[in-house]
């Protein structure tokens, strides 16, 4: 099929080479060749590729799920991937791997949590699949407060044993993925008490089902919890556990540790035990820029080949890219997509980097990195959950169509800002570090990491610094803007919180009663790192970039600190970080650069270098075919196979011919 020519025409005038920053994205031209060389190993491969599961059901996509997973472990094997390689494949269908929370954190949690003679008895059992595992925390009652998780492991000093109850229905686990009907054990977190001392929430491993039968053990209830919104291979289960007992060596002892004779020791940080959902929350924020990467790439190339009214009376019909309103739709998605692109890469090293302090135990890195890896899965998923909407949208009628492939990554991603943390929670934590910043800087001392800008002072009257016109796109310029306005937001919510404490309420009160302030600037500080880090990323990952490419990543950001601005612009004003004549300035600013952009949107978003068969969609078709795939497609339903199907003879024909009063 030849390429729509409306397609080639905005590749043709793009200011610069799209393989330019494909380089930069990847790292170097050497790993694009690499992952395209994998990518084609997932990509082509039948069992894999997910072309056809918008027409499966429900017990067909589990089964192909399940042979997903192994195929993926066959690949590994066959072409020698290293972790990356397999993390990427996961990452590519994990809303279509059943067993994707033994990859992710069952073993992780084992690596994380258990001791060294517990790394050698169960990581081979789960590495090789002789074991497989669920991650089950979340109780009925209880999935953001831990503290508060009612299943008990009891401690039997007679028989060096725990035992395992669930003592109401608020205790039994619910929602863990995979637990319904793929694991045979799960790492489960329970209250530990000795001797009816309650030791806190600690992991466990514990065996679910048979391993040759695979029904479920003497003790153990355990099933799935219905279907959902998406993510249905992911089957998410419940489990109530009557007095099983497992023995002592099954509690997860790197970080708190229950002796023979029931002494309880603790060693590292208090919040150790929370150590994988840092992990996973890590790798959110990374599949939050994927979504986003899948999303801008369909809906731009189709807005680009979708031709619909006129902009100037009488003339040909134009592209849906060219109205205002649509490029606003679409360009702020592909410069976030751009900004995440750069976030995630500092989150992946540092988290690495946090992490092996960790392991030498040296926990003084802890809060930061809780904050930040909080903060960003919070906001990034967030942020990725509402542009896929606009852009789904922003396809029309064909937004609604699961062929498009634009729906299926929406709604698997709005499962982002619930799990491992619900969002607002997770803004809190934020908030929490937040005032314990604040207060240093109260005190003179200086505040070190993400937040040292807090040290300035803020001058009162103040101004934005924002003179020439060249200011405006002047990226370190906007994101002291970023920092001020944080800053402030920080302050009024500290000094709400001061003053409703001072007037007689206690300190757990005044904060609820802060919440919102608290969660405001929460926010704006994700923003600002955000922002930073696609600074920062301008003058590491993109500095060797040809002039040409460089401009348009320059613009990408510059676009985005002004859109941000425009987007909160109550939150800027509100706390006096630019008036209102700037703002003004702010506005037309961002328009005017969002127009150069819409010339290099295809080329950007063909630079993700996201290949058809991974992308899954009719209408983002790298040819720009989109009728014609949606045509294709709509051919291969299985309901269109025949001209006349059953339920005509059963119900329709009896109605035509005034049957159907009568009984059917
Ligand atoms: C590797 C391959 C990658 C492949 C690709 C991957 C793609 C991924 C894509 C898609 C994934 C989809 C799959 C999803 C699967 C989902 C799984 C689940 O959902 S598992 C359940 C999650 N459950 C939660 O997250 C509960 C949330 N609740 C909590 O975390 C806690 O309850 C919290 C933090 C809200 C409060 O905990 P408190 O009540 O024990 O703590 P307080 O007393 O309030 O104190 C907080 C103190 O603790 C510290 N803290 C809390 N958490 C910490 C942490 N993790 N690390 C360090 N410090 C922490 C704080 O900094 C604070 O410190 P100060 O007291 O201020 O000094
Ligand atoms: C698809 C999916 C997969 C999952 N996989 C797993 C898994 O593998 N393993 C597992 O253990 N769990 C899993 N979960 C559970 C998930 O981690 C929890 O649902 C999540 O942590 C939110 O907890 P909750 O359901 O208790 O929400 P709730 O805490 O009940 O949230 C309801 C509302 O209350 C608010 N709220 C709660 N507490 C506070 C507070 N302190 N301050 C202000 N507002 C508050 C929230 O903001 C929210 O608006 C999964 C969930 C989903 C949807």
């Amino acid at each position: 099929m030849s390429v729509n020519p409306d397609i080639q025409v905005e590749r043709d005038t793009a200011t610069f080479r799209s393989i330019d920053v494909t380089h930069m994205l990847d790292g170097s031209p050497e790993a694009t060749n690499q992952r395209r060389i994998r990518q084609k190993q997932i990509g082509d491969d039948p069992q894999i590729n997910r072309r056809n599961i918008i027409f499966m059901s429900h017990e067909e996509r589990y089964e192909a799920a399940i042979a997903r997973g192994l195929r993926i472990e066959q690949l590994k094997a066959e072409h020698d991937w290293d972790i990356m390689d397999e993390n990427n494949a996961i990452m590519w269908c994990f809303s279509d791997i059943a067993m994707f929370v033994h990859k992710v954190m069952f073993i992780p949690a084992i690596e994380r949590l258990g001791n060294k003679e517990q790394h050698d008895k169960w990581l081979p059992l789960a590495i090789d699949h002789k074991i497989l595992g669920t991650y089950a925390q979340t109780e009925l009652g209880h999935g953001t407060f831990l503290r508060g998780l009612e299943m008990e492991a009891r401690y039997d000093k007679s028989t060096e044993e725990f035992v395992i109850s669930t003592p109401k229905h608020s205790s039994m686990k619910w929602w863990p993925g995979s637990l319904g009907h793929s694991s045979s054990h799960a790492v489960l977190l329970a209250t530990l008490y000795i001797d009816d001392q309650n030791c806190g929430m600690q992991p466990f491993i514990v065996q679910l089902r048979d391993l040759n039968t695979w029904k479920p053990l003497p003790g153990v209830e355990v099933g799935g919890i219905g279907p959902k919104m998406a993510l249905a291979t992911t089957d998410n289960g419940f489990l109530v556990l009557n007095n099983v007992r497992i023995p002592r060596d099954q509690m997860l002892m790197k970080y708190a540790q229950v002796s023979k004779d029931g002494k309880f020791t603790k060693s590292g940080a208090a919040k150790a035990n929370y150590s994988t959902m840092m992990l996973v929350r890590v790798g959110i924020a990374h599949s939050c820029y994927f979504s986003l990467a899948v999303g801008a790439t369909i809906v731009t190339r189709y807005s680009a080949v979708r031709r619909q009214g006129e902009i100037k009376p009488g003339a040909p019909e134009v592209k849906i890219l060219d109205y205002q309103t649509q490029q606003l739709k679409v360009i702020p998605s592909i410069a976030t997509a751009y900004a995440f692109h750069f976030c995630k890469e500092h989150l992946k090293w540092y988290y690495i980097e946090t992490f092996q302090q960790i392991q030498q135990n040296d926990f003084s890195g802890l809060p930061e990195i809780h904050c930040v890896t909080s903060g960003l899965k919070a906001y990034m998923s967030d942020i990725a959950t509402a542009q896929l909407e606009t852009l789904r949208r922003a396809c029309g009628g064909n937004g609604y169509l699961l062929s498009n492939g634009i729906t299926n990554t929406y709604i698997q991603t709005l499962a982002l800002p619930t799990v491992e943390g619900e969002n607002t929670v997770l803004y809190l934590q934020v908030a929490r570090y937040l005032m314990k910043c604040l207060k240093v800087a109260a005190t003179g001392e200086a505040v070190k990491g993400s937040l040292s800008y807090m040290n300035e002072k803020i001058k009162t009257p103040y101004t934005s610094g924002l003179v020439t016109r060249e200011d405006y796109s002047n990226v370190k310029k906007l994101l002291k803007l970023y920092q001020n306005m944080t800053v402030r937001l920080t302050q009024k919510a500290g000094d709400h919180l001061n003053k409703l404490h001072v007037s007689g309420q206690p300190k757990y009160e005044a904060w609820n009663n802060t919440s919102v302030q608290l969660v405001n600037a929460a926010k704006a500080y994700c923003q600002t790192y955000v922002l930073g880090m696609n600074i920062e990323g301008l003058s590491t990952q993109a500095v060797d970039l040809p002039g040409d490419a460089l401009e348009v990543i320059h613009q990408l950001c510059v676009f985005y600190a002004l859109h941000g601005i425009t987007e909160q612009s109550g939150n800027f004003l509100e706390t006096g970080c630019i008036n209102i004549t700037e703002l003004h300035i702010i506005q037309q600013e961002a328009q005017e650069m969002m127009a150069k952009i819409r010339k290099n949107a295809v080329a950007l978003v063909d630079a993700f270098d996201i290949p058809d068969n991974l992308l899954n969609s009719t209408l983002g078709c790298y040819d720009g075919n989109a009728y014609q795939h949606l045509y294709d497609s709509a051919k291969s339903d299985p309901m269109n196979q025949k001209q006349v199907l059953p339920a005509f003879e059963k119900y329709i024909k009896p109605m035509l011919q005034g049957k159907h009063t009568s009984k059917l």
